[in-house]
């Protein structure tokens, strides 16, 4: 076995992204990814970039060391008892990327094992995820290891795992609460007389460029929005509109709903397996 193959078990939505990530960056070759899923109809485009494509869990955890766990929260019961006999602490990571599951839920099927839980979001595709991570004690020992693959797939952060839900509302969900916005601005453009595509366009450079201000700047965004606002100017009319109208307000509730729901749905599968 490779040292540090990866396999990816669950190729959805996240998991392709990860693969793509992982392929695009150069970190892995190919042939050292193993994918995995149901139907492998819809990665066939994967298998033809020379990725191990399979829809057999134990043939990816045989040759492979770090195990990404990508099914989502209600299929993650049967493939770890699918795994589990296969599984060898000394020689596996398991690092799970699934919202409301956590270490332990995990450690009860598998026993006492690393594990790891990773919360990136799709951009990992494009090597620009925010990744947050939380290692328990046995995987202590992995943890530049593990940093460093995600490090090459964006930014991480390693955080405390009881700040995994918070962190999947902002890092994970995050991105389709950009693109809104993203969406929303190229909707006013289109209604201001820019085509659609030149109106997206425009939002996106934006969106990259405020972002590039203050990661470059360190800058507080209050900072930079007093440089553009200019005295009865029309951004502040803009801007004062968008907050009498409630938009930090619809943000803050909207992460505040996201997160509820993430314990809701964690309280309702402990009830069910009781
Ligand atoms: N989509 C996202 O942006 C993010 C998702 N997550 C978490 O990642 C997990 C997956 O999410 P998505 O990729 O959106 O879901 P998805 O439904 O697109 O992907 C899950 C995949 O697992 C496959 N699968 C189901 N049972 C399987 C089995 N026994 N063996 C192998 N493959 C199996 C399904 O066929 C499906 O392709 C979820 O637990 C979610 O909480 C976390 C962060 C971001
Ligand atoms: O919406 C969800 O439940 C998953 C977890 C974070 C992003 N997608």
């Amino acid at each position: 076995m490779h040292t540090n193959n990866v396999a990816i078990l669950g190729t959805g939505n996240l998991g392709k992204s990860i693969a793509e990530g992982l392929l695009s960056n150069g970190q892995y070759k190919p042939e050292n990814i193993y994918v995995t899923r149901r139907n492998t109809k819809s990665i066939q485009h994967l298998k033809d970039k020379g990725l191990q494509v399979s829809s057999d869990n134990t043939f990816a955890v045989k040759n492979c060391r770090y195990i990404m766990l990508c099914v989502q929260p209600a299929h993650l019961e049967n493939v770890l008892k699918e795994i589990k006999p296969y599984l060898d602490p000394e020689k596996h990571v398991l690092l799970s990327v699934i919202a409301g599951i956590s270490i332990d839920n995990i450690r009860d099927i598998v026993g006492d094992f690393p594990i790891v839980r990773s919360m990136p979001n799709t951009a990992i595709a494009v090597q620009q995820s925010m990744t947050c991570l939380a290692f328990n004690a046995k995987a202590a020992h992995v943890e530049a290891d593990v940093k460093e693959i995600f490090n090459c797939l964006g930014e991480t952060l390693v955080i405390e795992e009881e700040l995994m839900a918070g962190a999947t509302v902002l890092c994970s969900s995050g991105i389709a609460f950009n693109m809104r916005f993203i969406r929303a601005v190229t909707q006013g453009g289109i209604q201001l007389g820019l085509d659609a595509d030149d109106a997206q366009k425009i939002a996106v450079q934006v969106s990259k460029g405020a972002s590039t201000l203050l990661t470059i700047n360190k800058s507080h965004p209050e900072q930079e929005i007093d440089k553009v606002t200019t005295p009865e100017g029309c951004t502040i009319t803009g801007l004062n509109e968008m907050e009498h109208q409630g938009l930090s307000s619809a943000v803050i509730k909207g992460l505040v709903g996201s997160y509820k729901r993430i314990l809701d749905l964690k309280e309702q599968r402990e009830k069910e397996s009781m």
